[in-house]
């Protein structure tokens, strides 16, 4: 599951190098080999164009009709049924399957696709600009860059297939249609190479079966028609061509505009659009200067291990209560947890029913960290202690949560508490979630905000930074307000830290009140 978080992604290069060196050996050896067979090929040709050309005279010699003799039982069979060949492609085999425990699967392929697929749909971005390597928006007919990378590299036909072929599977035509669409364009205009795994065929194939899925019979009719000049016994094609035209004679080609493909449909529907404007912008949160109730200022909370250093305080949002700390951590203490966190990294699960299961809707890893070698974790404990008041000893709170997003990796809209009774929050036995701090590991390139659905705001990623909300009401209810989420990366690699805080424990901290406004 590399594909779950870029911390693993990483580690793939330097698997990739040892394949490179794998290969390398390989190719000098096959050039080797030629080299030899070239030799024994010129020499014996050049006995065909000078001694040879007087047989008689030649073959009178002994010596001459011995080589002859011995070359054709002896020196051609030993290069005709050589197995150095084999040998080659068989090391190079071994050296794969040696490293194969650290190489991508095939979910990792698909996972990889499938956070780009996201990307595309939640940040809009225009397909032909992702094959040239660049994130891109249309609007009013311009395409606009929304992000910048300092590196870029570019698709080419064969990975849009692959993605194409990725969302087929699902039978999403959707977004089949137009990376198949790209494909047939980059196929259209290169050579095939070994490496590929489609061909112009496979990919007018499935973008004409795609297109015949999504209505658009007259253009699943013109591409098969194209299939069949690159593959013209292809029975399979010849009946789709006949299936096409009598459909086409039967009713008459819907017009392109009743035709706009449509996004498959996914399980939050209803906040979809909402999320993805927070994704995209930071949404409508109030200014400052617009509500004199928000504020900024250096906190102590009138203890003195801040009294020297006061953490700098920023009052985001009242309801829900959202404040963000900045510089709550060093740069030193993010790297040194993040570290500590990667060998215990496993995909991100979330709650289903009474138990865990992972899901398309966290696409992570994650590590519970319980104190670490050097004390950083206890350090940062006593510090959200400091700053909220809160217990956060176990079972009070969860061990230290480390999360590190993967390719496109998000977290869609969620709460953190538990909203059924039979939630597996509740095996602590110290009540439900009552509060969220959660710390930012890292900085991001684009993407990645946090999102807060019914408040209508989002927080863009403030590295060392951490965010606290109350999750519950004074009452003990869940704070529906607190519906949040994690948009998908687009560029980066997103570390975050939660430290979830129960309810028993902070009676004192964390009165009740009867009032559900509270
Ligand atoms: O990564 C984020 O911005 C949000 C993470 C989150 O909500 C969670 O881990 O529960
Ligand atoms: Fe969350």
């Amino acid at each position: 599951e590399m594909f779950t978080s870029v911390m693993s992604v990483k580690q793939a290069v330097f698997a990739e190098r040892q394949l490179i060196d794998y290969l390398r050996t390989y190719l000098e050896n096959e050039i080797q080999r030629l080299d030899d067979i070239k030799r024994f090929f010129s020499r014996v040709t050049s006995l065909h164009s000078g001694i040879y050309n007087e047989p008689s005279a030649t073959i009178a010699n002994p010596i001459v009709a011995f080589k002859l003799v011995k070359r054709l039982k002896s020196e051609w069979m030993n290069v005709v049924h050589s197995n150095e060949a084999e040998e080659n492609i068989d090391a190079l085999r071994e050296g794969y399957r040696r490293m194969e425990g650290s190489l991508p699967m095939l979910e990792d392929v698909q996972g990889a696709a499938q956070g780009l697929m996201r990307l595309q749909d939640v940040y809009d971005l225009h397909v032909e600009g992702l094959v040239r390597g660049h994130f891109q928006q249309i609007t009013n007919g311009d395409a606009v860059d929304i992000y910048k990378p300092p590196v870029s590299d570019t698709l080419s036909g064969d990975d849009c297939f692959l993605v194409g072929k990725v969302a087929y599977d699902l039978e999403d035509y959707y977004h089949s249609v137009q990376w198949f669409e790209e494909a047939v364009r980059l196929f259209r205009g290169t050579e095939w190479s070994p490496e590929n795994e489609g061909t112009l065929e496979d990919a007018l194939d499935h973008l004409a079966f795609s297109h015949f899925k999504t209505g658009n019979i007259s253009y699943a009719l013109s591409l098969s028609q194209e299939l069949l000049l690159h593959d013209p016994v292809n029975s399979r094609v010849h009946f789709n061509v006949e299936k096409y035209k009598k459909l086409l004679d039967d009713s008459p080609p819907v017009t392109n505009q009743s035709l706009v493909l449509k996004r498959p449909d996914s399980t939050y529907l209803r906040t979809r659009n909402v999320y993805e404007k927070l994704c995209q912008t930071k949404g409508s949160q109030p200014k400052h200067f617009e509500n004199p109730r928000l504020f900024c200022d250096f906190f102590t909370n009138g203890n003195p291990g801040l009294l020297l250093q006061p953490i700098k305080r920023e009052l985001i949002s009242l309801h829900p209560y959202l404040v963000l700390f900045h510089n709550f951590v060093t740069r030193a203490e993010a790297k040194s947890i993040r570290e500590y966190a990667v060998p215990g990294l496993r995909r991100s699960v979330v709650a289903s029913g009474v138990n865990q299961s992972t899901a398309e809707y966290r696409i992570s890893k994650s590590a519970w960290l319980k104190e670490s070698p050097h004390g950083v974790v206890g350090k940062v404990d006593r510090r959200i202690t400091m700053v909220t008041g809160l217990n956060v000893q176990p079972p009070y709170a969860e061990y230290l949560q480390v999360v590190n997003y993967g390719i496109g990796g998000h977290y869609e809209p969620h709460f953190d508490h538990a909203t059924s009774d039979s939630s597996p929050l509740y095996r602590l036995k110290t009540g439900n979630r009552v509060a969220t701090f959660m710390i930012y590991l890292s900085s991001v390139e684009a993407g990645g905000y946090t999102a807060f659905i019914y408040a209508n705001f989002s927080v863009p990623v403030v590295e060392n930074g951490a965010l606290f909300w109350w999750n519950l009401h004074r009452n003990g209810q869940g704070n529906v307000d607190t519906l949040h989420a994690g948009c998908p990366v687009i560029v980066g690699d997103k570390w975050v830290a939660n430290k979830w805080v129960h309810e028993y424990g902070q009676e004192f901290q964390h009165r009740c009140s009867l009032n559900p406004e509270e």
